[in-house]
């Protein structure tokens, strides 16, 4: 029997932010709703936000990914239609996944604006697109989304690219300078159970051994040793253990160290939105400058021109069936994703 992987439709999933002052609350109770964030985490988020007039740039991005990937496609040869859905802000997966069963669409696959495994950056999309499903009713498409994909060397060289040209902005400083990566913080019991069993290296999970593999291989790739990887933008209760090192705390590290100058490459991101416009250009960027270090923040890897290919690349494997390419020591992903990866925590023992 044959089976037909065939798509007719490609649809980007992503997170959604808000583009104007009067969305940011209702932004904010979509994301936390039942999730126990403190009060005062809100409000200072909701700051962040106001500081750039409400506009979160992450929408933005989205559209010219998608024009990005209309031309690469195009130019492929691949005539699929493209769709964009949000799990927290307009365009709301629900009403795109409606839309898409209006068009007749039979068989979507689906790109996430998030590379890692882990139940926020991957369990939690595939539920919303689930719920989308569900929402839309009988008519809607399938959806197979295409599993996390940060060590594909399309990530990888995109990222060691941007991470090049930020070094490349600190002139002579450049040479002894350290190369520190950063990713968003997660609860550790989220992260302790995230990624398949074969990718669980540690106390972090798949998540941090993906993160770990894709800075040494962007090291390799810098002709740097040594790197860090540190966390940004925790949340949550201060009772509850998250990844660590926080990024302000280990920049006083390094100054203690004696390292003068540092860039700060947010591998564990796909674009530029609001928690690197903040927690990093300001936030870090100020910490930085009061302990007298050299600072440069590297773009995110989807900024690359080299990421629409790979997205190109992930749609054709995955209609073919075939295994995508990886790099480093960690086995290729299954795909699509196993049932029930990536839970919030480890279930609880049975009796
Ligand atoms: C792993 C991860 C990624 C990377 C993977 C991916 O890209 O998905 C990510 C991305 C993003 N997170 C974003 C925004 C927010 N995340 C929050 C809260 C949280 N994030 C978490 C994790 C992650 N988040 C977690 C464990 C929480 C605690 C609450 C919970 O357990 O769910 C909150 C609430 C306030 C707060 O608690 O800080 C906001 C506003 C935006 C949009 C930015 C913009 O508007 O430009 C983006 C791309
Ligand atoms: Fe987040």
């Amino acid at each position: 029997m044959q089976s037909d992987q065939s798509f007719d439709a490609f649809l980007l999933v992503s997170f959604g932010g808000p583009e104007r002052t009067e969305d940011v609350v209702p932004f904010l109770e979509n994301v936390t709703a039942g999730r126990g964030i403190p009060r005062e985490r809100l409000v200072e988020v909701g700051r962040h936000y106001y500081l750039f007039d409400g506009v979160s740039p992450i929408n933005r991005q989205c559209r010219e990914l998608l024009a990005a990937l209309r031309a690469e496609f195009d130019t492929a040869g691949l005539d699929l239609p493209l769709y964009w859905g949000n799990r927290n802000w307009d365009p709301y997966l629900t009403d795109t996944v409606r839309q898409m069963a209006a068009d007749g669409v039979r068989r979507a696959v689906a790109f996430l604006t998030s590379a890692y495994s882990s139940y926020s950056s991957c369990r939690q999309y595939h539920d919303d697109v689930a719920r989308a499903r569900a929402e839309a009713g009988p008519g809607a498409p399938e959806i197979e989304v295409i599993p996390p994909y940060a060590t594909h060397p399309g990530f990888v060289e995109a990222a060691a690219a941007t991470t090049r040209a930020a070094l490349e902005r600190l002139g002579p400083d450049a040479a002894g300078a350290r190369l520190v990566f950063t990713a968003h913080s997660i609860p550790l019991t989220m992260a302790g159970v995230s990624g398949p069993s074969e990718h669980r290296r540690g106390p972090g999970g798949g998540y941090a051994a993906q993160l770990e593999e894709v800075g040494r291989l962007v090291a390799e790739r810098l002709g740097h040793r040594e790197f860090d990887l540190v966390y940004q933008s925790r949340s949550g209760p201060p009772s509850q253990p998250w990844l660590e090192p926080d990024i302000c705390d280990h920049l006083e590290s390094l100054r203690e160290q004696g390292v003068r100058a540092v860039v700060v490459s947010p591998i564990g991101f796909v674009s530029d939105h609001m928690e690197i416009k903040y927690d990093l250009d300001v936030e870090a960027a100020q910490a930085a400058e009061k302990l007298g270090l050299r600072y440069a923040r590297a773009a995110a890897p989807g900024h690359h021109p080299g990421f629409a290919a790979m997205v190109r690349e992930l749609v054709t494997d995955r209609a073919r069936g075939a295994v995508p390419a990886h790099l480093g020591t960690l086995p290729a992903l299954p795909a699509p994703c196993r049932d029930g990866c990536c839970p919030l925590r480890a279930p609880a023992p049975a009796g």
